[in-house]
């Protein structure tokens, strides 16, 4: 089966900076990644390089089958969905849409934009605002949102574009324990057969069931890849992190603490 994605000696350079050092590493079938790292790693760029934003200065890259170079962008586009606090700036447009219309924008790739819509897409978005458990924000418009009903529509409003790759970077900044859980409930349901997650977050509890695989990243390079259970330790964190950590599984979620190693504490 083909890779969902394919990422081989990736080196992206700016202005004499090494941004992202030789990274290789591939997303197979099934697989569901987070992204961790401190900020300045190379998350965001990496992510543009996935997205076809940034083109690397060395190395090669194929995203859900599509060879970068050789393909048109826009349509790979179309088959991944983002979400991301940066989409903050589009607030000033979603405003005055109702959760249903945004959802159902997510058909068309764009804001704003609702062409003939049919029977069956409506349908669609109706069926997909009830799984997430958002009816109650079907007619109400955007600006009457809290901060989680937001990301969680915008969430709501990628899967309406059926993607195969949905990237999801830090979808939980900025919201408070009982929003972040409502969004996490929503992520763990996203998996299926044909699609796959790409979840960067500062917060390794917000790795819920649904992650398989952790991708660590430092300073641009690779500190570790694989399934979860072998790179969240302790050890490989910390490194990550430059900051002496220790990591502990609660209902089978991560969780981190600082490792006092000079005994401040006591
Ligand atoms: N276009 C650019 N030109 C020069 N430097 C850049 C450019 N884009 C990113 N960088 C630098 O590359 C490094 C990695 O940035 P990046 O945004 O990828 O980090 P990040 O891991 O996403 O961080 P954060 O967690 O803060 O979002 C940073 O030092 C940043 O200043």
């Amino acid at each position: 089966m083909e890779k969902v994605l394919s990422l081989s000696n990736i080196i992206w350079r700016r202005n004499g900076d090494t941004i992202l050092d030789n990274i290789s590493f591939e997303v197979n079938p099934g697989e569901q990644w987070a992204v961790l790292g401190l900020n300045g790693a190379g998350k965001t760029s990496l992510l543009d390089i996935i997205m076809g934003y940034n083109y690397p200065t060395a190395g090669s890259a194929s995203v859900i089958g599509t060879e970068f170079g050789r393909a048109s962008l826009p349509e790979m586009r179309k088959r991944i969905g983002y979400v991301s606090s940066s989409l903050d700036k589009f607030h000033e447009t979603l405003n005055r849409e109702t959760g249903l219309n945004i959802i159902l924008s997510g058909k068309f790739s764009s804001f704003g934009i609702y062409r003939d819509i049919d029977e069956e897409t409506k349908k669609h978005a109706e069926q997909l605002l009830n799984d997430l458990n958002l009816n109650h924000l079907a007619d109400r418009t955007y600006n009457t949102f809290s901060q989680g009903e937001r990301r969680r529509i915008l969430i709501g409003r990628a899967l309406m574009g059926q993607p195969e790759l949905l990237i999801l970077d830090e979808p939980c900044s900025g919201l408070d324990i009982r929003a972040r859980e409502d969004v996490l409930k929503i992520v763990n349901r996203i998996p299926e057969e044909e699609r796959h997650l790409l979840y960067v977050t500062h917060h390794i509890e917000e790795l819920t069931g649904a992650i398989t695989h952790v991708l660590l990243i430092k300073d641009g390079r690779i500190v570790a890849a694989g399934p979860k259970g072998e790179v969240l330790t302790g050890s490989l964190l910390s490194d990550t992190y430059k900051t002496p950590v220790k990591v502990y599984f609660e209902n089978e979620r991560p969780w981190l603490v600082i490792d006092d190693v000079e005994g401040n504490n006591e």
